[in-house]
């Protein structure tokens, strides 16, 4: 079992002097998978991904790498790139020159790969011989992940490598991932966009405050919430507010509060848009509610969740944990 684990943290503690960045943290990745890093800033993701780059050194617990107990000292574990704080770039060298120099270091073996060939994976070939000073953040994004690549790591360690893409920049980029993980790679990747999530990970941790407040399928993440806020839209606003009123289980919110808020409902004062419900709900008293709303002619136009059930996993997961690190 253990060869098939890319990572295996038990117990991962790190502190700045009086500053705990991570607190006990457990962590499995199994090779072949797409892993997910998510958290509010200073929940102790790129303190975890710099410890899996060898770049630092945890105060405790125990860290394994591809099978591999990792040591006191620094050193980049054997069969792992990527890069924390966005990629470390010659800005006054080319794109191909970068990573000339880079494979330089690497030198040239079975286990390297070819500049031309990573600068294809990640579609900069048009760009290789411009400075990389005048890359945008995306580019630098590419040419980082590109670098990463020259090493054919087993597994890749990249610190939110979705800054700065455009859409089809994260599309890409995202088939680059893929097509690596389908080969054997191991990703762990930090990010704040939980489209990133859904599109990429199996498997996702959610740190708060340097603990790991959740870690698992991003399925099952997206059903550790209670109720979610929904949108109602009808072609009777008031009948469709006094059927939410009492429906069991059917909480009539304020539609103007914040849709992001959690915790209990407001009252269901007249909102702004008189038009618009909001309506906190499970989806069987949802059910109960739409069904009465067909029953009483009532046409349901628009019914759709205030945030993505993961977004609201991620927020309901890590309110509490932050503010209890914020004390
Ligand atoms: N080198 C350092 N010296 C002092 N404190 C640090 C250092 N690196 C991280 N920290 C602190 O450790 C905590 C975790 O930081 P970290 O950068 O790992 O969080 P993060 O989840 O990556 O945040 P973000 O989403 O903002 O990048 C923060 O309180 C941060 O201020």
């Amino acid at each position: 079992m253990g060869t098939l684990l890319a990572v295996r943290a038990r117990g991962i503690g790190k502190c700045f002097d009086d500053v705990v960045a991570l607190d006990g943290v457990d962590l499995e990745v199994t090779r072949g998978r797409i892993y997910g890093l998510v958290g509010p800033n200073g929940a102790g993701k790129t303190t975890l991904l710099g410890l899996l780059l060898g770049l630092a050194v945890a105060d405790s617990g125990s860290l394994e790498i591809l099978g591999v107990p990792v040591g006191r000292a620094l050193a980049a574990p054997d069969g792992v790139a990527g890069f924390v704080d966005g990629p470390g770039l010659y800005p006054s060298l080319t794109a191909r020159q970068n990573l000339t120099a880079l494979a330089a270091l690497h030198g040239e073996g079975p286990r390297t790969a070819g500049v031309d060939d990573v600068l294809h994976q990640v579609g900069l070939t048009d760009v290789a011989d411009d400075r990389a000073r005048g890359f945008s953040l995306g580019m630098r994004q590419r040419l980082g992940l590109a670098a990463a690549l020259l090493a054919r790591p087993r597994l890749l360690v990249l610190d939110e490598p979705s800054n700065g893409l455009d859409p089809a920049g994260q599309q890409h980029v995202h088939g680059v991932l893929t097509r690596l993980a389908a080969d054997g790679t191991a990703v762990v990747l930090s990010s704040h966009r939980m489209d990133d999530l859904e599109a990429l990970c199996s498997e996702v941790t959610v740190l708060a405050g340097g603990r790991a407040v959740f870690s698992g399928p991003v399925g099952e993440l997206a059903a550790a919430h209670g109720p979610l806020d929904y949108r109602l839209v009808t072609s009777d606003p008031p009948a469709a507010r006094r059927l939410a009123a009492g429906t069991p289980g059917v909480r009539v919110l304020d539609a103007t509060r914040p849709p992001h808020e959690t915790g209990p409902p407001c009252d269901t004062g007249a909102p702004r848009d008189p038009g618009r419900l909001v309506v906190r709900a499970p989806v069987p008293a949802l059910d109960t509610l739409v069904a009465a709303l067909v029953q009483a002619g009532v046409a349901v136009r628009e019914l759709t969740p205030v945030v993505s059930p993961l977004e609201a996993a991620f927020l309901a997961l890590t309110a509490g944990q932050q503010q209890e690190a914020d004390r």
